[in-house]
């Protein structure tokens, strides 16, 4: 195991020679997880260098939840529109626009179309510019920003692009990558920053893996005109969620056009001229169908490859980094993982990157005083898939609860015949309330409707500070809002 003095809280003055720094700290990852842990430890006075060998943002701002929602917002405008279509809202001179879609008992809106070009270079209004920001505003905060591939070449020892940097701490926040793929053909696969930057959109999609970037893209993909396929080698897509609420919006996707083939991988793809003729297996039997794109959809794995973790001795496996629960590299105390690339609890997203991050960093600024070490608290998260209408989870699964050994009610409501679904031109939507019989606080909550990820930020407060049905169901709403629906849902 490494050994080396690591600064005790408050000795975090970086040394220095002629020929480099010690950095107190170096991050490597400007995504959500490193910047927010750069930020933090640099506001108590740490030399706090970051790396990055892409523009400073990482995947939520640049490659992933920020850009998507944008392209989202063009979906979700085309479908409110069909959803009133004849029912008050039409385009005043538009001739029928795709022979009339019938999704959710709305109509055609009259020519109303998605102009891809269009909305990808709208998307890069906000991407484009965010990186410089970004590192203007850690220059500003006395970060110093570094640009390269970073690699271990010692306990506490990087090499970046040739040169070598030495920190007391290291915080390992270098995010996910797509699931290397090996069958034949997996070259013709895009990945999902690849789909964000499509100039067009082709006709026919299929979308390998059924889980978040599928279920999001698809549906954008098919209100933007497209045919789409996902393709998931289980036989229930979207195992996170609940699976009432999961078939309910299988059950309105392929009213919109969304076919989705379970039990179903690709084993072969071939590009034969502009088309792709692709070989799925269901249940093991083979067929042969013809697109125009294939997507990555089936899953991440933390970045790490480039790293050579084994130099400082960081143990590691398929799911990050081995941490402690403060997240502390097990093997060597130097080194400590936030985000994707932590194989913590905690999920792959965005605001379990940033709470990681914030512990990490508040744990390293505590120096060798472990007893003081927090641990990240991910009670209620919620998690959202941002199809159309989205698909939101809070807490414990039904199956969970019981497993755990809780009494708990179950209170299930199809809200579709309610005011606020008319008001929008009538939807699926659904609700699934889970509360613990015992203590009647509220342990899960699963959403699946228009604009119902802004209820689960209500769920995800009662769950995290334990709130009774009672307490939730009083609490007033402004009227009328989706938030004054909640406590007819409980
Ligand atoms: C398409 C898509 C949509 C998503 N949508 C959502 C959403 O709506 N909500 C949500 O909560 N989450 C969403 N996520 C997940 C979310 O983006 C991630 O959980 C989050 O970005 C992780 O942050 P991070 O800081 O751990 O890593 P990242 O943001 O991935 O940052 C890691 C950085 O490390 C850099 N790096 C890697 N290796 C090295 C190296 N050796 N040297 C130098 N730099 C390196 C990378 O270039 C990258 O910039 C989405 C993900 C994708 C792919
Ligand atoms: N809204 C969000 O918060 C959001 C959006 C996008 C991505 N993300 C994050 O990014 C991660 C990766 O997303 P993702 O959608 O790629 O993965 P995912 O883990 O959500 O889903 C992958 C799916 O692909 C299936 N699969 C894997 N290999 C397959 C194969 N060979 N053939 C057929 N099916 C296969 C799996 O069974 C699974 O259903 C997510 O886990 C999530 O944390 C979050």
């Amino acid at each position: 195991m490494p050994t080396h003095r690591r600064p005790a809280a408050g000795d975090g003055r970086a040394r220095k020679n002629a020929h480099m720094t010690q950095h107190d700290l170096i991050v490597i990852g400007a995504g959500m997880a490193g910047l927010a842990a750069a930020e933090k430890c640099a506001s108590r006075g740490w030399q706090v260098a970051v790396v990055d060998d892409q523009p400073y943002g990482g995947t939520c701002a640049l490659r992933g939840c920020d850009p998507k929602k944008i392209l989202r917002r063009a979906a979700e405008v085309v479908e409110s529109a069909r959803l009133m279509a004849g029912r008050g809202v039409g385009v005043r001179g538009g001739g029928p626009g795709d022979g009339g879609s019938d999704v959710e008992g709305g109509g055609d809106a009259g020519g109303l179309a998605i102009d891809w070009a269009d909305l990808v270079a709208y998307k890069r209004g906000f991407t484009d510019p965010a990186p410089a920001r970004m590192e203007a505003n850690l220059t500003r905060l006395g970060i110093r920003t570094l640009h390269g591939v970073a690699r271990f070449v010692g306990a506490d020892a990087l090499d970046i692009d040739g040169e070598r940097h030495t920190a007391a701490h290291i915080l390992v926040a270098t995010g996910a990558v797509p699931r290397p793929l090996d069958f034949p053909g997996h070259e013709h696969v895009l990945d999902s920053t690849g789909f964000m930057e499509l100039a067009t959109l082709p006709e026919r999609i299929l979308f390998l893996g059924g889980g978040f970037v599928s279920f999001e893209f698809a549906h954008v993909a098919v209100r933007a005109g497209s045919r789409t396929v996902i393709i998931d080698r289980h036989p229930r897509p979207l195992k996170q969620f609940d699976p009432d609420l999961v078939e309910r919006l299988v059950a309105s996707g392929a009213r919109a056009g969304v076919e989705v083939w379970r039990s179903s991988t690709i084993s072969r793809i071939e590009r034969i001229g502009t088309e792709l003729r692709v070989t799925v297996e269901t249940d093991g039997v083979p067929r042969e169908v013809a697109a125009d794109l294939v997507v990555h959809g089936a899953g991440r794995i933390p970045d790490l490859a480039r790293l050579d973790l084994g130099a400082a001795g960081v143990a590691y496996d398929t799911h990050g980094v081995t941490v402690t629960e403060h997240l502390q590299s097990t093997t060597n105390p130097a080194v400590w993982a936030a985000g994707d690339a932590a194989a913590s609890p905690g999920l792959p997203l965005t605001p379990v990157a940033v709470v990681e991050a914030k512990v990490a960093a508040s744990n390293m600024l505590k120096g060798d005083r472990a007893e003081l070490y927090a641990t990240p608290d991910h009670t209620g998260t919620p998690a959202g898939v941002f199809s159309i209408p989205e698909l939101v989870r809070v807490g414990l699964l039904e199956h969970e609860a019981h497993d755990a050994g809780i009494d708990v009610d179950v209170r299930l409501t199809d809200t579709s015949g309610w005011y606020s679904s008319y008001r929008i031109g009538g939807t699926t939507s659904a609700v699934k309330v889970l509360v613990d019989r015992a203590t009647d606080r509220v342990i899960g909550a699963h959403l699946l409707g228009p604009d119902y990820a802004e209820l689960a930020n209500t769920f995800a407060l009662a769950i995290k500070v334990g709130l009774t049905r009672r307490q939730l169901a009083a609490a007033p709403a402004l009227y009328p809002t989706l938030g004054s629906d909640l406590s007819s849902m409980l």
